[in-house]
């Protein structure tokens, strides 16, 4: 779901390309599923669908990991979660901080997947002082006042922004300043940070605009080929004939 990018160049230092660092969740994912169904090996096929990538390109993926599954067995799933996890520095805990405790940030700290995924919420952070001490997710809410005591006693190097748009730099400024080098948005703001530092932007309404970019394509060329089969249904054949606004394009414009 994450959308955005990282400020780093598109090859990692250890060789592993961003867009193969990119597809490693997905794969973490199908084969944390295979696990827990005790399934002890798979296909690059079987997999590459779980995961819903390409197969020629998950075994490509996978070959910057030093892995090649053996011919007619396939890989081992336990070790391919275990070589993931390590690539993704997912064997260690990484505290985070939450930073903007309203609808979302509440939500995000209710949101049992982190931990499960070695993402410790270590605290949860709000400007607002109504809302210190207040108990989300079985933490206390704390104040903006003490996010750079927070972020150096727990070393914290994760940040989640969560507060409106017009508060994101500085909390990210902050967040920065006491340490933090990546940092997710879920503001809709883009922000700025010195070299080094990692973001990655979330943003649910670009992703619905996309889905309703192609929706209205799909409408589209529904209505074409109703139009070419003469299927088209009375009222939508004189909405397509009726001109537009301008005057010269159709109400409804077949594909
Ligand atoms: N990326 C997405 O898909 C997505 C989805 C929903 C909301 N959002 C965005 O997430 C943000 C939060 O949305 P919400 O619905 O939870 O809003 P909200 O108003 O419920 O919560 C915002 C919280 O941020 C706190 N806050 C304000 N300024 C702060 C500061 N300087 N430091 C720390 N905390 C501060 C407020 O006190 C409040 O508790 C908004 O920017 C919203 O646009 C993004």
């Amino acid at each position: 779901m994450a959308t955005g990018r990282t400020h780093r160049p598109a090859t990692r230092s250890r060789g592993i390309p961003e867009a193969t660092v990119a597809r490693l969740p997905l794969y973490l994912r199908a084969l944390t599923a295979l696990s827990e169904r005790s399934v002890p090996t798979v296909s690059s096929e079987e997999l590459a669908t779980a995961a819903g990538v390409n197969s020629a390109k998950l075994r490509k993926d996978f070959s910057y990991l030093g892995s090649y599954g053996t011919r007619g067995v396939g890989y081992d799933v336990e070790y391919l979660v275990y070589q993931i996890s390590r690539e993704l520095g997912l064997t260690q805990d990484w505290p985070v901080v939450i930073v903007g405790i309203g609808n979302l940030g509440a939500a995000l700290a209710n949101y049992g997947g982190f931990a499960s995924r070695g993402f410790r919420v270590a605290a949860l952070i709000d400007a607002d002082p109504a809302q210190t001490g207040k108990l989300v997710a079985g933490l206390p809410v704390r104040h903006t006042d003490e996010l750079e005591e927070i972020v150096e006693r727990n070393q914290v190097s994760i940040g989640v922004i969560a507060t409106p748009a017009g508060a994101a730099q500085e909390v990210c400024d902050r967040l920065v300043a006491a340490g933090v080098t990546s940092i997710l948005n879920f503001a809709p703001t883009v922000l700025s940070v010195p070299d080094g530092v990692d973001v990655r932007k979330v943003d649910l309404s670009i992703e619905l605009q996309i889905l309703a970019f192609h929706e209205q394509r799909k409408a589209g060329e529904d209505l074409g080929e109703a139009v070419a089969r003469g299927t088209l249904p009375k009222a939508a054949e004189e909405a397509a004939d009726r001109p537009g606004p301008d005057g010269d394009v159709p109400a409804v414009m077949p594909a």
